[in-house]
């Protein structure tokens, strides 16, 4: 999978993908991470990107000359339009696990980091495809949200994570939040670990565990229940656990 991120600020991409797993998946050819400098488009003598907003008011606009020329680049660099031009942006689509999963199965995308107040619309209209939001704040650009969005989907691509994907995937999209998980010691500090995964008993196990992806869904984000996808079973255990809340 290739990903190109447009930015002012290439050098901020340094830290994250030269260590750990997207280090890895790139070196393993993976995923290939493409680190484009807007300013390199400029169209001006004076590189500039942006300019004061028509209509007035405050601030100024990233205008459409660079990122064009950018995005052109990018489509010239692999011969073919890019599949998807992401704008991380406050007013996009809320990014989730589902989204991250739609982005991985694309061979190229293209993620736009935008400044200032806000891109010019023109690029809106003629070139973005997705805009997408980490969380309802606004940021001074969009190169954090595009390090969430090729973390969350480069751990997505065949091969990045290996078996260890399906389990964590497993676990989180089954539409609960995880369960508590416990290793070596078996008591820390007079802290113990619960009984049950001590027991070797599988069936309980996945019992006691069910139970507590229920239990801290229902306590931490109980609009979730609602699309999770509940078994008979799980909405016995959730009666209950609702009577012991209620009691
Ligand atoms: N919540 C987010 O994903 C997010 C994304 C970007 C951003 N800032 C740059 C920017 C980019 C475009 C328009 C705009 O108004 C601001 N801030 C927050």
């Amino acid at each position: 999978m290739k990903i190109d991120i447009l930015t002012l600020f290439p050098e901020m991409f340094a830290g994250p993908f030269s260590s750990s797993i997207l280090k890895r998946a790139q070196e393993r050819g993976l995923v290939e991470i493409g680190l484009i400098n807007i300013r390199d488009f400029s169209t001006n003598k004076h590189h500039t990107v942006d300019d004061a907003p028509y209509g007035g008011g405050a601030g100024m606009v990233m205008g459409p000359e660079a990122l064009f020329g950018a995005v052109e680049h990018v489509a010239r660099k692999y011969g073919s339009k890019p599949g998807r031009v992401v704008l991380m942006c406050p007013q996009g689509i809320p990014f989730t696990q589902a989204y991250a999963a739609d982005l991985a199965r694309e061979e190229t995308i293209v993620l736009v980091c935008g400044h200032y107040e806000g891109i010019d619309e023109r690029v809106r209209e003629a070139l973005v495809t997705d805009e997408i939001s980490i969380g309802d704040y606004v940021l001074t650009g969009g190169e954090l949200p595009a390090m969430v969005v090729v973390d969350a989907v480069a751990r997505l691509v065949p091969g990045v994570l290996g078996e260890a994907l399906s389990v964590m995937e497993e676990s989180f999209s089954n539409g609960l939040l995880e369960y508590p998980h416990f290793t070596r010691p078996r008591e820390f500090r007079g802290l113990k670990v619960p009984e049950v995964l001590l027991s070797g008993h599988h069936e309980e196990i996945r019992k006691w565990r069910r139970r507590q992806s229920l239990l801290r869904t229902l306590e931490r984000r109980p609009e979730m229940l609602k699309q999770a996808g509940l078994t008979r079973e799980d909405r016995e255990i959730l009666k209950e656990l609702l009577a012991s809340l209620n009691e």
